[in-house]
């Protein structure tokens, strides 16, 4: 009878085989795993006396593992018999055979505790909507590195790891726990200390943590370390590619799609080892540096695509540019909303125009452009611009990549900095927008800043009063829609920097000019009693007997 049962039971390397990486990318992995129990097949004492035998099968499509035959897993006590010998759920790993048995640690991943009927449930509400996707909640774990010079961060650990998990979320990710280090710098090959790699693997088994992210961009060597360290079935990854998962979800233009690419294929390009091994592995190992020739194939694979992407992106700009060029013909002043990521860029664009940008409260709900007329109560129109939010330790990737958006931005005639004021962080975020502003040579653009959220500030009143003092500075609540007028005389007064004085003579045939320059413009009459007029200007003028009727400041455009 020992025989017998023996004859179902598989070697460990069958385990070892499996692709088990590319089973734990999938998502639905954990859920749709059916766990086949053998042991019903055997009598109640010999379920006793030998381990029971299991295998893997995926729910409805037959068997994932190599064979169809089992592989031995020790299981805990508590397996329950079900009728069909097959049992739906998750089944403990013996911690004891770990050690011994391959099969039982690679299998520990998928094969878990049984869960209890709300535990299922809980597993089922781990798939979430995200961006319209139904996706899987993976549990993920963050890391973050305190220097120990804080001084030139902008943001403390806390904080930063507090965003991330931020992030995180919007990324569709469910954070179980967050540990940092200080370190003068962070260690070249792992990111942290091994010690720390040590604890982090304990916190991995405990709360069976899926992903581990990083608070700063890991280098291709520092990615490959921590993945061994931690264990295969456990994916790292760092903020820069956190946020490019992000702007994956959200692209939904054909622009923003092919930006995004480019920024993940090149932040993928030294970073391409690994996905091939596993070649080397099935062929027992005898073919070695077969993996090294196909990561140069691969390479050379996406470098190819990421020339096609550039080009497709170079016709893109193009566009751009046309419709820009276009747009200056038409002599109206060009306002951008800039601002940290969440300010409320898009709610106060919708509240001005009637739009329908898609305003919510997650990281980066806007990646493309939107351009709308705004038309103030005294007639006078300028075009208000939303576009993509900014955040600190942006990738430089994806600024590159974002550059035909973003020249939007350097091409504005003023930039309204939108502030969430109620933010914990706004002084911090304000600084890390002027970063971003300076890398795109934006800084000299004349500047609005609005202090927004006011309603939702413990000192609104005091706020009010800041503001006052300060130059340039308006508070509004564009979810509420209070402040908006204010903000668009401080918009009409500050786009005066922005103009040219120009004298001209309209002749009394040409007066219907006059109705167009009091849109975009200022139009003065001539007034021989002002002091402001500059001598220059009056000497043009007083040099003119009859023609001139007027003199206009004009919008030209920047
Ligand atoms: N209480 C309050 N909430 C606001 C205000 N303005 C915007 N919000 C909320 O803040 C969240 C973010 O607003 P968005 O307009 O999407 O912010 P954004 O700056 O466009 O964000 P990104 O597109 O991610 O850069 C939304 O939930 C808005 O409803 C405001 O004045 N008061
Ligand atoms: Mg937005």
């Amino acid at each position: 009878m020992t025989l017998c049962f023996h004859s179902v039971v598989k070697p460990y390397t069958l385990f070892s085989q499996f692709d088990f990486n590319r089973y734990t990318r999938n998502p639905n992995f954990t859920t749709r795993f059916l766990i086949q129990d053998y042991s019903n097949n055997l009598s109640r004492n010999r379920h006793r006396r030998f381990k029971p035998s299991i295998r893997v099968v995926e729910h409805g499509t037959g068997v994932l593992s190599p064979t169809d035959d089992g592989t031995e897993v020790s299981i805990g006590s508590q397996v329950p018999d079900s009728d069909d010998g097959v049992l739906q759920g998750l089944v403990d790993v013996v911690e004891e055979d770990a050690g011994s048995a391959p099969a039982s640690v690679l299998a520990e991943k998928f094969v878990k505790k049984k869960a209890s009927p709300s535990e299922e449930d809980g597993d089922d509400s781990r798939f979430k909507l995200r961006n319209g996707r139904e996706v899987f909640e993976e549990k993920a774990y963050l890391v973050g590195v305190a220097r120990k010079d804080e001084s030139e961060e902008l943001f403390s650990i806390e904080e930063s790891l507090k965003e991330l998990a931020q992030l995180a979320d919007t990324a569709g990710l469910m954070v179980v726990d967050s540990t940092y280090q200080k370190l003068s710098t962070p260690n070249p090959k792992t990111y942290i200390g091994s010690g720390k790699v040590a604890e982090i693997k304990t916190a991995i088994n405990a709360y069976g943590v899926e992903t581990v992210i990083f608070d700063d961009e890991l280098s291709p060597g520092q990615l490959r370390n921590l993945e061994k360290a931690f264990g295969g079935n456990v994916r790292v990854c760092d903020r820069t590619a956190l946020i490019l998962d992000i702007f994956d979800q959200r692209a939904a233009t054909r622009e923003a799609s092919l930006q995004v690419a480019l920024a993940q294929m090149e932040y993928q390009l030294p970073r391409l080892t690994k996905m091939w091994t596993h070649l080397e592995r099935q062929s027992g190992g005898k073919v070695k540096g077969m993996g090294e020739k196909q990561i140069e194939v691969d390479k050379r694979i996406l470098r190819t695509q990421i020339g096609i992407l550039r080009k497709d992106l170079e016709s893109v700009r193009k566009h751009r540019k046309q419709y820009r060029t276009r747009r200056l013909s038409v002599p109206m002043p060009v306002v951008s909303l800039v601002g940290y990521t969440n300010a409320g860029k898009s709610t106060l664009l919708n509240q001005l125009t009637g739009a329908d940008v898609l305003a919510e409260d997650r990281l980066f709900a806007t990646l493309d452009p939107t351009t709308r007329r705004v038309q103030m109560k005294n007639g006078k129109e300028f075009l208000l611009t939303d576009t993509v939010g900014f955040i600190q330790k942006l990738p430089t990737t994806l600024v590159a990549a974002f550059r035909a958006t973003l020249e939007e931005i350097s091409e504005s005639s003023l930039l309204v900095h939108v502030i969430d004021i109620s933010h914990p962080l706004a002084e911090q975020q304000i600084d890390a927008v002027e970063k971003v502003l300076s890398e795109l040579d934006a800084s000299s653009i004349p500047k609005l800043m609005v202090w927004n959220k006011i309603d939702k500030a413990n000192n609104p009143e005091e706020l009010k009063l800041k503001a006052k003092d300060l130059e340039d500075t308006i508070c509004i609540s564009a979810l509420e829609g209070s402040g908006l007028d204010e903000f668009c005389n401080a918009v009409q007064e500050k786009l005066k920097d922005s103009m040219v004085w120009v004298e001209a003579l309209v002749p009394f045939d040409k007066g219907e000019l006059l109705s167009t320059i009091h849109q975009v413009g200022i139009h003065r009459k001539w007034d021989t009693g002002e002091r402001t007029r500059s001598s220059s200007f009056r000497k043009a003028f007083d040099t003119d007997e009859t023609n001139m009727r007027n003199t206009i400041s004009y919008f030209f455009g920047r």
